[in-house]
């Protein structure tokens, strides 16, 4: 240092991710959440589970869904009718039997008979053809004496003029339309044959895909295992019941997380209120089984703000550390060691769904809780202006009305009253949106019906 010059002022400490200058854009953020989630599912033994079909409805398929058998299995009849034999132009002769789903049709059709046959059965061996019940008539040969011209000489073959005339008694289909070879017969393999690829692995399990597993020979499915996640609330001002009074206020977020958590495809192994004990959330982070832990409150600078801290003991790094989102921008990402990862929600109601949103959401899919959701759903158009932050992001919660979009009163980061009547939550970008604009829309894991009421939550 040369004599006589001042002397440099110390380097500035590492800031905190709350003084938001090192906070990361909202996609960025979203970004280095999935990110994550996918390095942890490449450091973790995530073998695929198998679970009975009863068991794995909101799973993801780890394989993919390949048809056991052709479907159909066998030829069989697509209406409740007539199988016939022959090309026609009828009448048929109609056996006495009938053809019933399930039950293994034994008898064989030759050119000119026709059998009753069931929607769902096994088609005769020699069917050429189905006619719906109401789409041909029967009646009876009559006895010699009482017999007209006409029925005395008709004949049975389906193809052509017969020979010998039907003897009385015979029930003969007379169809009311032409048929046509092959019609209301479903050809073993028309919707796949086995082997062939029904749904590609990454699928999520809904009801319909629970259905075409089972058609297609299924009793169980490989499935994705679920990301285990512990969620941490901390805050010694936090009830768990009754009325808030004196300061203290009821804990909003361990009720809501761990369900959320499961609708995002997570397995919650805890739900556990830690207080503000720095020591305590220490020895839970650090202890924990789980693959992503996330700690709700303690991100900002108060004096009990401990996740910083702990996180720095635990020799933990920082993925992101703020984001340039309202609310929540406190929230961050912390890998904890290979495979294992924090968020630290912000301890604001709608602060914490908003890291709940930008950060879990995205880890959580990227590890396989839940098909990847889509990287940019437009909702509807806007109905009304949204204010924007001037830097950040803004999630507002909205309903669908009529075709457009509708922000959401009571948004503010404590407040619970908008989200809880929405379907989804509006990504407004920096500088606001007008009435028309078209935004990304963050679907919430559930179905939403709440009826429209002005005034509540509503505009
Ligand atoms: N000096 C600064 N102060 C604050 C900043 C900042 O940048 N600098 N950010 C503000 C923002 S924005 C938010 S969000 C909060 C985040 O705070 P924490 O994550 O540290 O959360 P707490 O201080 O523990 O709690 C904040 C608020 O939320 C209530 N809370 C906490 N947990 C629950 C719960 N489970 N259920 C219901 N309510 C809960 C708590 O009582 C507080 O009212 O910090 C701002 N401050
Ligand atoms: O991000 Mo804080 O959520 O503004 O309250």
């Amino acid at each position: 240092m040369t004599p006589g010059q001042p002397a440099p002022a110390p380097a500035p400490a590492p800031e905190r991710g709350h003084g938001h200058h090192r906070a990361t854009p909202w996609p960025e953020a979203r970004a280095r959440a999935a990110r994550a989630g996918a390095e942890a599912r490449a450091a973790a033994d995530r073998a695929p589970v198998r679970v009975p079909l009863g068991q794995a409805l909101g799973r993801t398929l780890a394989e993919p869904l390949r048809a056991l058998t052709a479907l159909p299995s066998f030829d069989g009849s697509a209406m409740d009718g007539w199988a016939v034999a022959g090309p026609g132009p009828g009448p048929w002769t109609v056996r006495e039997e009938s053809v019933l789903a399930g039950h293994a049709g034994a008898v064989a059709l030759a050119p000119g008979e026709a059998v009753r046959i069931a929607t769902g059965a096994r088609v005769p061996a020699g069917a050429t053809a189905v006619i719906r019940t109401e789409h041909a008539r029967t009646d009876a040969v009559p006895a010699p004496d009482t017999a007209t011209d006409a029925d005395a000489v008709e004949t049975a073959t389906g193809a052509a003029p017969a020979s010998a005339p039907a003897p009385a008694g015979t029930v003969l289909l007379h169809p009311l339309r032409e048929v046509v070879t092959g019609q209301d017969i479903r050809p073993r393999g028309q919707e796949c044959r086995a082997g062939d690829e029904l749904l590609p692995a990454g699928s999520g399990v809904g009801p319909a895909v629970l259905g075409l597993a089972a058609a297609a020979g299924y009793d169980e499915l490989a499935v994705a295992p679920r990301p285990r996640v512990e969620v941490l609330v901390l805050g010694d001002e936090l009830l768990t019941a009754g009325l808030p009074h004196e300061g203290l206020i009821r804990d909003a977020l361990g009720p809501m997380l761990g369900p959320w958590l499961t609708a995002l495809g997570a397995e919650v192994v805890a739900t556990r209120r830690i207080g503000d004990d720095a020591e305590a959330l220490y020895e839970a982070v650090t202890g924990s089984a789980a693959e992503l832990v996330v700690t709700t409150g303690g991100t900002a600078a108060g004096p009990v703000d401990h996740v910083h801290g702990i996180l720095d003991k635990a020799g933990a790094t920082l993925l992101v550390d703020g984001v340039k989102v309202r609310p929540g921008h406190p929230m961050l990402l912390a890998r904890l060691n290979a495979g294992r990862h924090l968020v630290g929600l912000p301890g604001n109601p709608l602060a914490a769904v908003s890291g709940l949103l930008t950060l879990a959401a995205p880890l959580l899919a990227a590890l396989g809780a839940a098909a990847e959701p889509p990287a940019a759903a437009l909702g509807a158009p806007l109905r009304d202006p949204v204010q924007g932050h001037p830097h950040d992001t803004r999630l507002v919660p909205v309903v669908h009305r009529d075709g457009l979009l509708v922000p959401l009163r009571f948004n503010g980061p404590a407040m619970l009253r908008g989200v809880a009547a929405a379907d989804g939550m509006a990504v407004v970008p920096p500088g606001g949106a007008e009435p028309g604009r078209r935004l990304e829309l963050l679907t919430l894991p559930w179905p939403t019906e709440t009826p429209f009421a002005q005034g509540a939550c509503f505009t």
